[in-house]
């Protein structure tokens, strides 16, 4: 089996380099082939998204990736910024289904900035169309206004749209990662406002009539996101578009005591995926030896599970979290009195021992 090491930048590197180690620790022959990508991608070849890696990453059987961008690649031409390349592999791949799961370790309840009995025993699950969306509509560009108000103005713009048969798409997925839940889902929206979002709507609830199992509810997402904070734990499954899901599932982190402890899976139409943390970079960071590489560690397990098919293995990970979190380990994002602050490597090894 085959899996392409995508490191990219900042604390890209050092978070990937843990869960390397984790994987080769765990005793299976794993064939692993990393390449640059993000800034380090355009340092090596002049684009963030080298064809190489590409390639890699298309004959892989599935993706670990780190994190890209950096402050400095801000003032080139957005086709050669670092974040094109993991827009380009999410569409070059057609990898549309993003799962974010963000689920509360009884022992970080005090890391949360919420109180402990809003989040405690939380499991949410948050399904993001990942291939659509303003993220990708066309045309989108900066002109000068060609009419309205402000005509002759400069101005930005952006398109947002979905055709029918990308939400029916995730809308299959988001109902049948329910089915495996709680059996409810809620489909976050901004149906009052946006065309786009009523036809989503629309498209949603006709795919409920196959799923009678599962109960849907509709929600603005201006809402969703004051019910994320307020009540986290009445959600189940989350379906909702990208750039909601984006900005939503950063919210969800926080309920986890951490966006360091936030993993990704991101799957095509054939389970095959590039399994990322829901985190950028990190410049602010980058270099100290300090981020929190639990969320690419438990994004590996995703890959093994989804793609790779290696549950054992998976649950294994998962556990030697648990069991390092119980050991009282932290990284600085998660620290509080009374536990042991450790870096990013400390961190890697430890899960390592705690490998069952
Ligand atoms: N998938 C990707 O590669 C993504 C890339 N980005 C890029 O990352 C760069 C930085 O973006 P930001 O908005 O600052 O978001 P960010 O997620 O990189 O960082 C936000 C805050 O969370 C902290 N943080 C993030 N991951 C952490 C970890 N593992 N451990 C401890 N603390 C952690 C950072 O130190 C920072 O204070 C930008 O270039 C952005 O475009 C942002 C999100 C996703
Ligand atoms: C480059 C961004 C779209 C990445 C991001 O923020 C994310 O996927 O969460
Ligand atoms: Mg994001």
């Amino acid at each position: 089996m085959k899996i392409a090491i995508l490191p990219g930048d900042g604390i890209g590197t050092e978070i990937t380099e843990q869960a390397v180690k984790v994987l080769k620790a765990l005793g299976e022959t794993f064939e692993m082939e990393s390449a640059p990508v993000g800034g380090a991608g355009y340092e090596a070849s002049g684009h963030p998204l080298p064809e190489a890696t590409l390639k890699l990453a298309k004959e892989a059987d599935a993706i670990l990736f780190g994190a890209v961008g950096d402050w400095k690649y801000d003032k080139l031409e957005r086709s050669l910024r670092p974040e094109q390349a993991i827009l380009g592999l999410r569409k070059h791949l057609g990898l549309f289904a993003n799962f974010r799961p963000a689920i509360l370790y009884p022992e970080l309840a005090g890391a949360s900035t919420l109180k402990p009995e809003v989040v405690s025993g939380l499991d949410i699950l948050i399904v993001r169309e990942l291939t659509g969306d303003i993220y990708f509509g066309q045309p989108r560009g900066m002109r000068e206004a060609p009419d309205g108000p402000f005509k002759g103005a400069r101005e930005g713009f952006d398109t947002m749209r979905y055709a029918e048969p990308e939400i029916r798409r995730i809308a299959h997925v988001a109902f049948q990662a329910a089915q495996k839940r709680g059996k409810r889902l809620t489909s976050v929206d901004k149906a009052n406002v946006l065309e786009t979002f009523q036809f989503w709507k629309e498209i949603v609830t006709e795919i409920h009539a196959e799923y009678p199992d599962v109960e849907l509810d509709h929600m603005y997402v201006d809402n969703a996101a004051m019910q994320l904070v307020r009540a986290p734990k009445k959600f189940d499954v989350i379906v909702t578009g990208n750039m909601f899901g984006d900005i939503l599932s950063d919210a969800a982190a926080m309920l986890t005591g951490s966006i360091g402890m936030l993993p990704s899976a991101s799957l095509d139409a054939n389970n095959k995926g590039l399994y990322e943390p829901s985190h950028g970079s990190a410049p602010d960071i980058a270099g100290k030896g300090i981020a929190n590489p639990l969320a690419t560690i438990l994004s590996a397990a995703m890959m093994l599970r989804y793609s790779l098919n290696k549950e054992e293995q998976a649950n294994r990970i998962e556990a030697a979290v648990k069991k390092v979190l119980a050991q009282g380990l932290r990284t600085a994002d998660i620290y509080e009195q009374g536990t042991t602050k450790v870096g990013t490597t400390e961190m890697g090894d430890a899960v390592v021992k705690a490998l069952a």
